[in-house]
């Protein structure tokens, strides 16, 4: 079969210059929230843990993935709400937007089961200073695996996969945006490296077969090989609930090292960011010069397709 892939026009360039963010030093909240079955309790819960974010300073607020609604296919249809219907429709987006608007800060909004047509989605949305949407990021790999006897999960039953990798500037640096099971997939990663990402926030609830394994390898795998820093931040354990996520929100630096994390309870972790450690870092190990663009390559599908 013929094929029209034109390796010369879809290799990705390499990294871009890093773009100067409005700050460039800031404190990150990441809220690790327990979750329950009352939705209204979730959303007044999840805002007043970021208004405790922002008073402890944080300017870029990080929500878990499905933070209002329990994790399972019966509730995602329950929960889930049109975003693009505006306010009305979509009652935690709106909490997100009006609380992103009034404390001035940038909202990564975790995740939550989006109705559009008759499809539905785990989706992130993404706050400016000034309350807009900056962004919506639709999870691309949904979880579906079969460990027997530990776990079986499969979002597709009820769920259709994003199509679009989310890269965003914003007050807090150019961001991109995985969903839990996207941080299993490097190339996305590496391709928001190639973006011009400083920082990669994935909301994630891994479980308790996968999170004591796998949960903080990716995360400093994703960090230590695109010299950036990795956030992620995961609902508070319920051990009585249908889906026991591991917790464990964590903040990476771009050297591979664990700036701050926390166990299953609830917490607000508040720590430092300073993009001048990706430069640092960058220096130390020129990894992208040396990068042997001869032998293998990455394709930007959409970069290519574009040209
Ligand atoms: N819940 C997820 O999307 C991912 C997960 O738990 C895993 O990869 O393990």
């Amino acid at each position: 079969m013929a094929s029209t892939f034109k390796p010369e026009q879809a290799r990705v360039p390499p990294a871009l210059q890093l773009p100067s963010p409005p700050i460039t030093k800031f404190k990150i909240g990441l809220c690790q929230l327990s979750v329950t079955a009352d939705k209204e309790r979730n959303i007044v819960h999840a805002r007043a843990a970021i208004e405790e974010a922002a008073e402890k300073g944080a300017k870029l607020v990080v929500l878990p993935e499905i933070w209002n609604s329990p994790y399972s296919n019966d509730s995602f249809p329950i929960y889930a709400e049109d975003i693009d219907a505006g306010p009305d429709a979509s009652p935690s987006t709106a909490m997100l937007s009006e609380a992103a608007r009034l404390l001035k800060i940038t909202i990564v909004g975790g995740s939550i089961p989006e109705r559009s047509g008759d499809k539905l989605y785990n989706t992130c949305c993404i706050f400016d200073t000034d309350g807009k949407l900056k962004a919506k990021h639709r999870k691309i790999h949904l979880f579906d695996i079969d460990i027997p006897g530990k776990i079986t999960f499969k979002e597709s039953q009820t769920l259709t996969a994003g199509e679009t990798p989310t890269v965003v500037d914003t007050e807090v640096g150019r961001i991109g945006i995985g969903i839990c099971y996207d941080i299993r997939f490097q190339e996305l990663a590496m391709l928001y490296a190639a973006r011009g990402a400083h920082l990669i926030c994935y909301p994630g609830a891994f479980n308790m077969t996968t999170g004591p394994l796998h949960w903080e390898l990716l995360q400093r795998a994703r960090a230590v090989d695109n010299q950036l820093y990795v956030a992620t931040c995961a609902p508070a354990r319920d051990a009585g609930g249908g889906y026991v996520a591991w917790g464990h929100s964590t903040l990476i630096g771009p050297f591979g090292e664990v700036l701050a994390t926390t166990e299953h309870d609830e917490a607000i972790i508040i720590s430092e960011i300073d993009y001048s450690q990706i430069d640092l870092r960058r220096t130390n190990l020129p990894l992208e010069k040396q990068r042997r663009g001869d032998l293998y390559q990455l394709v930007d599908v959409q970069r290519s397709s574009s040209q």
